[in-house]
């Protein structure tokens, strides 16, 4: 499965992450163990960096690309905006500075929790920023991440379409917001998923997806992370992993020869709908 960008360019999957683990924001050095673990990636074959200012690793990913060697253009580059969101040109040339990158493939709004009294700047003016920046060539897309329902009908009339929501999605965490995966489905609005591979992480294993998952790995002779990426990929969302582990970033990519039945994609939305669990935003959530 592919996935397809207003701009026809399509998005290599699964994409690799450079948040979560590895967030140093605003200290300068570059971290070895971060291009390290972008450059392995990109070897093993990952054409797809999620990067982000918060996270303070674009730095780390201009150097990786550099060292891989691998052609710019063979590589898809993900920006997210936040906080510098007041000043959204400033905040996209200083990332493209800092990735030693001339354009970027797919830009985002981070999240949606600001407004003109805590950032100066309403989400409708910060997307039509985005948009005239796209419209210079230096962004191919444009979307934002953390969107509910709500804050995407405020830009439903944008001349410039939400391209992509990237949100929490995994067995535990089927809406990050009611309703949010039909709707962005239903209006062209691609899903892009973080912490895909939560329920094998310490934090949310031992629960009920465990025992179908260990079924279906064995059954198709691929281990449970291949299998809860598989679920979302069939669920017709684009996963986005991180990992430093060589073998796992192996893993985590090889994802073709199997696919899961109709029913055994749904065994697994019907195991993981008996637990809620939620990395990120719980205070801005209410479950
Ligand atoms: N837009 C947003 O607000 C957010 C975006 N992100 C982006 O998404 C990326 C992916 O997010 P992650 O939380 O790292 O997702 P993930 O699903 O790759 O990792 C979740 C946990 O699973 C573990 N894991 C990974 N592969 C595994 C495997 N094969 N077997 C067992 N455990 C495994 C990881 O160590 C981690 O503890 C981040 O690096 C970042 O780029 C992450 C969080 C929020
Ligand atoms: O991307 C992951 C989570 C995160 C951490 N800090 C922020 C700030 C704004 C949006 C998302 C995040």
């Amino acid at each position: 499965m592919t996935f397809t960008l207003p701009s026809g360019a399509t998005m290599p999957v699964p994409g690799f992450g450079t948040g979560t683990k590895w967030y140093k924001s605003g200290d300068p050095t570059i971290d070895r163990n971060v291009v390290d673990a972008l450059v392995s990636a990109l070897k093993v074959g990952y054409r797809h960096i999620d990067g982000a200012e918060v996270y303070g690793t674009e730095a780390e990913i201009g150097v990786a690309i550099k060292e891989s060697g691998i052609p710019r253009d063979q590589i898809f580059v993900t920006g997210k905006i936040f906080p510098k969101i007041a000043n959204p040109r400033a905040a996209f040339e200083e990332t493209l500075k800092l990735m030693q990158l001339d354009y970027l493939d797919l830009y985002l709004i981070h999240a949606p929790f600001f407004d003109e009294k805590s950032h100066g700047i309403s989400i409708e003016t910060a997307w039509h920023i985005l948009s005239e920046l796209k419209s210079t060539g230096k962004i191919k897309d444009i979307g934002v991440s953390n969107f509910a329902i709500a804050d995407l009908e405020r830009l439903k009339d944008a001349k410039e379409k939400v391209a992509i929501n990237q949100i929490e999605f995994n067995p535990y965490l089927q809406n990050q917001t009611p309703g949010i995966v039909d709707y962005c489905q239903k209006n062209g609005i691609i899903v892009e998923a973080y912490t895909p591979l939560i329920p094998l992480a310490p934090a949310a294993k031992g629960g009920p997806v465990d025992p179908v998952v260990n079924k279906l790995a064995a059954k198709y002779g691929r281990d449970p992370g291949q299998i809860i990426l598989k679920w979302v990929i069939q669920r017709g969302i684009l996963p986005v992993t991180t990992s430093a582990n060589v073998a796992r970033q192996k893993t985590n990519l090889d994802l073709d020869g199997f696919e899961l039945t109709s029913e055994e994609v749904k065994e697994i939305d019907d195991a993981g709908s008996k637990k809620h669990f939620r990395s990120y935003w719980g205070h801005k959530y209410i479950p």
